[in-house]
């Protein structure tokens, strides 16, 4: 017997960051949204806990106990005093390292995943407890769809989206470090205030009414002069973006994946192509959003 959990990646439309707090993290006003790029987590019982991951990325995902789906299956196990040995697939097409929340994804899969398997009947609310442990994006991977997340931007509240968004991704030569573009963004506040981060009533006026115009004005990203302080190239990714017509272009959450949005699916097709031909970037994707969180298939 074994359970397969779908879970989404996110796009953050609006990521406002705060100053430094003593514990390290910042706050934030953090509004994602999920998109139909997916990883599947599959667990099976077996004899210890274990992980493999298939994909193009797989090569980049550690398979030792600092997998976050491997700590997902050990939090659980420990809450419920029972042994975690369950082998988890990780079918993997979220880009590795990319600021979409792969890792997270696969976090809120597995939870999920091993919830069922196992029959623990946790409630949401204490599977909301368990991702927010396990690290600040994994509550959105489980429940998908748009929020705002603040605090570390683990602390939810739904949003209510009226339309459907069409999406660009494009994918990088390597990866960023989440901490390192945090640090970066320390680095370049130094010495001026850093206000404190709030959602854009605009943003979410324009996600509510599904009118891609206002929101391609709304967007916006604290974290992308770090991203690209760190990784120049990306302006050109950003630029080409721009000129093949995307309405909006701006780093996916800590980057380096790029995120372009389009009006309808196919101008979405036009945009990616021109990506291709750009010679900016490692692949391209198309994905929309809002799609549905962790999902039990
Ligand atoms: C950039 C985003 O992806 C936007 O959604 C998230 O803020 C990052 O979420 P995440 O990868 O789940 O991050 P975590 O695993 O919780 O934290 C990784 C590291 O990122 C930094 N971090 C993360 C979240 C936050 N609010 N402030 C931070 O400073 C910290 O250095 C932390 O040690
Ligand atoms: N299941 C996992 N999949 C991918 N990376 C993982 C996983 N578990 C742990 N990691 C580690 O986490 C690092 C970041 O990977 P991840 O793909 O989650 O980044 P990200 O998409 O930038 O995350 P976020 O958007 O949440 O900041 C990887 O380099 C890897 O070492």
């Amino acid at each position: 017997m074994s359970v397969t959990v779908r879970v989404p990646a996110k796009v953050n439309v609006q990521l406002a960051v705060g100053a430094a707090r003593p514990d390290g993290f910042h706050d934030l006003a953090n509004v994602f949204l999920a998109v139909g790029l997916y990883d599947e987590v599959t667990v099976t019982p077996a004899d210890e806990l274990r992980v493999s991951c298939a994909g193009p990325d797989a090569a980049q995902v550690p398979l030792d106990h600092t997998n976050l789906a491997a700590r997902a299956a050990l939090a659980l196990a420990a809450r419920r005093g029972i042994e975690p040995n369950v082998h988890v697939h990780i079918a993997k097409d979220i880009p590795v390292a990319g600021g979409m929340a792969g890792g997270s994804a696969d976090g809120a899969g597995a939870l999920l995943a091993c919830d069922a398997l196992w029959g623990t009947g946790a409630s949401r609310a204490e599977l909301l407890d368990i991702c927010a442990e396990l690290g600040s994006d994994v509550p959105f991977s489980l429940v998908g769809g748009a929020a705002l997340g603040i605090g570390r931007g683990e602390r939810l509240t739904a949003l209510e989206v009226g339309g459907t968004f069409h999406w660009v991704f494009a994918m990088a030569e390597r990866g960023l470090s989440t901490p390192a573009v945090f640090r970066e963004f320390d680095r370049l506040a130094e010495g001026r205030e850093v206000p404190e981060p709030v959602a854009s009533q605009d943003l979410l006026d324009a996600l509510a009414k599904g009118d891609a115009d206002a929101l391609a004005a709304a967007v916006t990203n604290d974290l992308q002069p770090a991203a690209l302080s760190l990784f120049p190239e990306l302006a050109d990714t950003l630029a080409a973006g721009r000129a093949a017509g995307s309405l909006a272009a701006l780093v996916s959450g800590s980057g380096p994946t790029t995120a372009f949005l389009t009006r309808d699916a196919e101008a979405a097709e036009r945009v990616a192509k021109a990506l291709r031909d750009s010679g900016t970037c490692r692949t391209v994707r198309t994905a929309a959003g809002p799609v549905p969180g962790a999902t039990v298939l």
